[in-house]
């Protein structure tokens, strides 16, 4: 590495991630200079994090949050360029001065940037699963043609990248199966007959995590190990049947890699996410992120148990989206984000989010998107839909 700080931009800078990785990256002041700040509406949180990083530019979706952030920033004299809306995001992502990008946006929004850091040839840190589902083989293929570097921040993807020979070319040949560990989320335990009556904080109360709701809502339903298992898929080119997940409450193991020979090769840690995000700014580096390590005199029980898919039904629709045609995987996507925005806004139930899942499935049929446009006019596609299912179950 040269001595020159490298440039970086943190797209959902205001998230869970995005302050993760800002807390790495102010352990590292000589190293890594933040670029671009980005977030969709909170201009406060945004101000206090451009006062901290004194980034080059800070990006807001949201109009009048931008135009609030602009006038903060001028009257404490930060020299920040304040820009706004969603083609800033890609402005950010691909801009020559900056090395990495960090995509921790939540959902499908992240997809344009991420493709546009991919597509100009960045370190790509990809936190944000869901680009990744909706884009599939086009998002890898992306990442190919521009010569980017793909790093999983993702806990267990990190974990399963960790426990891979370093050779791609290998990974075909030398692994039997990757295996994905999931907590089980807060209702591992819990009746299934009474997920009916859960609410968004209950859903939110994830075991071991800090994250963003969506996420924690979709670890309550499994339906996040359903666009892991999706993520892996792409990120690792195993076939699906290869994917495989097992239940450990206590988040220690963070997944595994079991080889012909059958040997499976782990990687342990705390359940802190400024561990994958350090690996993946300094890789094939490693520095100090924060953490601290585990404990083996104090650590106690691992366990292990199957996913139970009468309680998980969303589980099993990661297989079925991948042995679908192309696009399967970001109707299903699409379908979920609604169905949690629902859930999170108290217009859905927990277990209906599975029924507006599995029925837009079976309503939209994909036709292959061959480009970013198709991707995106699929996606609108099946949100239509997912949401005349939210009205269905209302009544
Ligand atoms: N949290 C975690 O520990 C983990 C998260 N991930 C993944 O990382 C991603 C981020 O998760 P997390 O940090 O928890 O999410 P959060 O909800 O905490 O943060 C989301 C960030 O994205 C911004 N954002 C939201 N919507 C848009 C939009 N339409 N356009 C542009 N920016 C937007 C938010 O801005 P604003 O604040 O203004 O709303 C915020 O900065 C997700 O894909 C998640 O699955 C993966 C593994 C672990
Ligand atoms: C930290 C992280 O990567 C999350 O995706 C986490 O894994 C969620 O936990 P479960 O989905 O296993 O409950
Ligand atoms: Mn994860």
């Amino acid at each position: 590495m040269s001595d020159a700080p490298q440039f970086i931009t943190i797209l959902g800078s205001t998230g869970s991630i995005g302050q993760n990785t800002l807390d790495v990256v102010a352990r590292h002041p000589g190293r890594y200079r933040v670029f671009a700040l980005t977030a969709a509406r909170q201009d406060e949180a945004l101000f206090e994090q451009c006062r901290a990083f004194q980034p080059r530019v800070a990006v807001l979706v949201d109009a009048a949050a931008a135009a609030r952030l602009r006038e903060r920033v001028r009257e404490a004299g930060l020299a920040v360029e304040v820009r706004q809306g969603a083609q800033a995001l890609c402005e950010v992502s691909e801009a020559p001065e900056v090395h990495a990008v960090m995509a921790a946006i939540v959902g499908a929004a992240g997809l344009a940037p991420s493709l546009a850091a991919a597509r100009a040839g960045k370190k790509l840190l990809l936190a944000n699963k869901e680009a990744l589902v909706v884009g599939g083989d086009l998002f890898m293929d992306t990442v190919r043609a521009g010569g980017a570097t793909l790093l999983p921040i993702d806990s267990e993807h990190s974990a399963v990248f960790q426990s891979l020979p370093e050779d791609p070319a290998s990974w075909d040949r030398r692994v039997d199966k990757i295996v994905l560990t999931a907590s089980g989320g807060p209702f591992r335990t819990r009746a299934p007959g009474t997920l009916a009556e859960v609410t968004p904080e209950q859903a939110c109360a994830h075991p071991n995590w800090v994250m963003g709701r969506k996420i924690s809502v979709d670890s309550a339903t499994m339906m996040n190990k359903a666009l892991e298992v999706i993520e892996a898929r792409y990120l690792f080119g195993l076939a699906p049947e290869r994917i495989e997940v097992v239940i450990h409450p206590q988040s220690v193991i963070h997944s595994m890699v079991q080889y012909r020979d059958g040997s499976i090769v782990a990687q342990l840690g705390t359940p802190d996410m400024r561990v994958p995000i350090a690996y993946g700014l300094a890789w094939p580096e490693r520095i100090a992120s924060g953490a601290s390590a585990l404990d083996f005199a104090t650590l106690g029980t691992l366990s292990f148990e199957s996913a139970d898919e009468a309680r998980f039904p969303g589980l099993p629709l990661a297989w079925s989206a991948l042995r679908g045609p192309a696009g399967t995987t970001a109707v299903l996507n699409a379908a979920n984000e609604e169905a949690v925005a629902a859930f999170l806004d108290r217009r859905l139930r927990f277990d209906h989010i599975h029924a507006v899942n599995d029925a837009t499935l079976q309503r939209v049929s994909p036709s292959k998107p061959q480009s970013l446009a198709d991707l995106l006019a699929l996606d609108e596609e099946a949100r239509a839909c997912a949401r005349q299912q939210v009205t269905r179950l209302q009544t």
